[in-house]
């Protein structure tokens, strides 16, 4: 894509290789890719052994599953563990999001349809309506509703009660919860980035299940590129794939996942163009900051949004880039990462030493 053309944030992720939202392709192939259980689950060593104990517990007073709230990143597995919370309680799952919960009454709707026992996934739990909201809290704590008919002062509230059930709430920020929401969940957990090794768990595994033969090295050239999360991970194995079958045997070693992911622009570290671009703006242009955001935004020909929300979390997670009451700051990881070097020890010259390939391709 030419990002000089992204006017659009959302567009802008969700056509990223390294975007960590879902596109079209991911939602074709993930459902085939999804761990069935939680032995098949890779990682999030806590998170698995404390799920693993409230769900054996309530299996074994023959109960529904406390309601439970999964907050994380996108991509890291919040969807695959609500599916797999049903499949472990024997449940069928009913999954819906926040965004399409816009009315109480649609939230009536999908709660007095429910069965005994079954989970309900809402993604994007944080943004739900706030009547649609009020009314989970009742659902979730004492498993009745009360259904508003009629309007004004005639109105008047018709109980209804509900099957036992268990939610599993999914956001991106637990702190973006009112407290009394936050507080109703039995069980809380929060999903970190996944460490490279466990990529290449997960690597293997989608190989495997793709028909895809790769070995050790290939796996670990990918994981190390895939911005601890599972998604990017299955994503770039998946065009690496693509690289593998046209130039070369359909094998992935190192050398194949190198030459395929330089191609896609996709470095060494899991930095894409538009990252690249935003720190050589900083490095180069304005000797490491600090820099406005607004200036940085139109030195890379792209919308503020885009650096600040597309961009920026991720480079600030790498340790590449602080943001200050000043501005954008490269941190000396920055100048290391693109084999520069920072004015002072350059005598007030950027870029001193030569560009080395950072694809390691
Ligand atoms: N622990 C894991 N082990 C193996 N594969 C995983 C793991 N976690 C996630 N995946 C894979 O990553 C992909 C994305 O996972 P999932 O859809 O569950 O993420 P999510 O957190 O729900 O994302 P979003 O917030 O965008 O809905 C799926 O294809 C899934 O198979």
């Amino acid at each position: 894509m030419n990002w000089d053309d992204t006017t659009d944030d959302a567009a802008a992720a969700a056509e990223r290789l390294v975007g960590a939202s879902a596109d079209g392709e991911d939602q074709a192939v993930e459902a085939a890719l999804r761990p069935k259980d939680l032995g098949e689950f890779i990682g999030q060593e806590k998170v698995r052994e404390q799920l693993d104990l409230v769900l054996r517990a309530a299996r074994a007073r023959g109960a529904t599953a406390d309601h439970v709230l999964l907050s994380g990143a996108p991509g890291l597995g919040k969807t695959t563990l609500s599916m797999i919370i049903a499949a472990e309680m024997g449940a069928p799952i009913r999954i819906t999001s926040g965004p399409a919960i816009q009315h109480a009454g649609d939230l009536a709707a999908i709660l007095s349809s429910l069965q005994e026992g079954e989970v309900l996934f809402l993604d994007e739990i944080h943004r739900m309506s706030r009547p649609a909201e009020e009314m989970l809290y009742m659902a979730m704590e004492d498993f009745r509703v009360d259904v508003i008919v009629g309007k004004g002062p005639g109105a008047t509230a018709i109980p209804l009660e509900l099957p036992p059930f268990t939610l599993v709430g999914a956001t991106t920020r637990a702190g973006l919860l009112p407290p009394p929401l936050r507080d109703r969940f039995g069980f809380t957990a929060h999903m970190e980035f996944y460490e490279p090794a466990e990529l290449e768990r997960v690597v293997h595994r989608s190989a495997q299940l793709l028909d895809v033969e790769i070995d050790p090295a290939g796996a670990a050239e990918i994981a190390g590129r895939s911005r601890g999360t599972p998604r990017i991970a299955n994503r770039l194995l998946r065009r690496v794939r693509d690289y593998a079958q046209v130039k070369a045997d359909g094998r992935v070693d190192r050398e194949i996942a190198a030459a395929a992911l330089k191609v896609y622009e996709v470095d060494g570290r899991g930095l894409d163009r538009l990252d690249r671009a935003v720190l050589e703006a900083l490095l180069k242009l304005f000797g490491g900051g600090p820099v406005g955001l607004s200036t940085l935004a139109v030195a890379v020909g792209e919308e503020r949004e885009t650096v600040e929300e597309v961009a920026e979390p991720f480079l600030v997670r790498e340790g590449l880039l602080a943001r200050t009451p000043r501005g954008r700051v490269a941190t000396p990881a920055a100048w290391a990462h693109l084999n520069l070097t920072p004015p002072q020890q350059a005598g007030g010259r950027t870029g001193g030493k030569g560009q080395q390939d950072l694809f390691g391709a």
